[in-house]
């Protein structure tokens, strides 16, 4: 489903980000992308959904070349990703239904299909109850939740996560994590970058590890392998 070939990044500060990443990640997988900090997980994480270009090398996702995707064909791919970051990133002035339907209001869906997938999503995230309030009157962990209902709500084939347990206590994170075993059962691919040790040594999936902009490790059932 995502394919790396010979994957090279350079920033313009000259930071080599990757150098020279192959990877296949099937339909269905979870894999866990580790690694010391500024090791390369994000520019990999942003890499699959066109947030960062190579700078040489090939990415695909299905069989769509994303590497050399016109800038107006870039909506029509994120269409078909979700994506989760640490920090959630939901609009303040909209209530958890409102974030949450934005996304299919943007691509111009019909009313009743939008009602419809929301409430489902949002029946998914156990947030049902919490539908009209906003993003300042939730927790963190609830926030995290509706920012996971927004990722899935067009029903993506992947979910990209950044850290999406970076900002949230413990007890929270394994809660998140259900949530992810939930969309990934429905046979979404869950990519996500972590640092949460205990989370990846407890509930097992392949893990990748990043090392100055290297794969130095690729296993299922893999450790997290670093102290932190
Ligand atoms: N936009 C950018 N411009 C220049 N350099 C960048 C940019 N983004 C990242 N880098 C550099 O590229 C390297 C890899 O960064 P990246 O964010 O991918 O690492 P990471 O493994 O996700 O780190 P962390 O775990 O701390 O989030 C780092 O040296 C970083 O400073």
């Amino acid at each position: 489903m995502i394919k790396m070939k010979n994957v090279y990044k350079k920033y313009a500060n000259g930071v080599v980000a990757s150098n020279g990443i192959n990877i296949e990640i099937d339909r269905g997988e979870f894999v866990y992308v580790v690694g010391p900090s500024g090791a390369g997980k994000s520019t990999f994480i942003k890499m699959i959904f066109r947030e960062e270009t190579p700078t040489s090398g090939e990415i695909f996702f299905n069989d769509i070349n994303i590497t050399t995707l016109k800038q107006k064909q870039i909506p029509q791919l994120r269409r078909r990703m979700g994506v989760v970051f640490q920090d959630f990133k939901l609009l303040p002035m909209l209530n958890v239904y409102e974030n949450v339907a934005f996304a299919l209001e943007v691509i111009e869906e019909s009313p009743t299909n939008i009602r419809k997938k929301v409430n489902e999503v949002l029946a998914l995230v156990g947030l049902t109850q919490k539908a009209r309030m906003f993003p300042n009157e939730l927790s963190g962990g609830e926030q995290q939740r509706v920012s996971i209902a927004r990722s899935i709500v067009n029903h993506p084939e992947v979910v990209i996560a950044d850290e999406p347990t970076g900002n949230l206590d413990p007890e929270t994170s394994w809660e998140i994590m259900d949530v992810f075993k939930k969309i990934n059962a429905r046979g979404t691919t869950i990519i996500m970058a972590t640092h949460n040790k205990e989370i990846v040594n407890t509930i097992r999936h392949r893990v990748v590890a990043i090392e100055g902009g290297l794969i130095t490790r690729d296993e299922i059932g893999g450790d997290y392998g670093y102290e932190r």
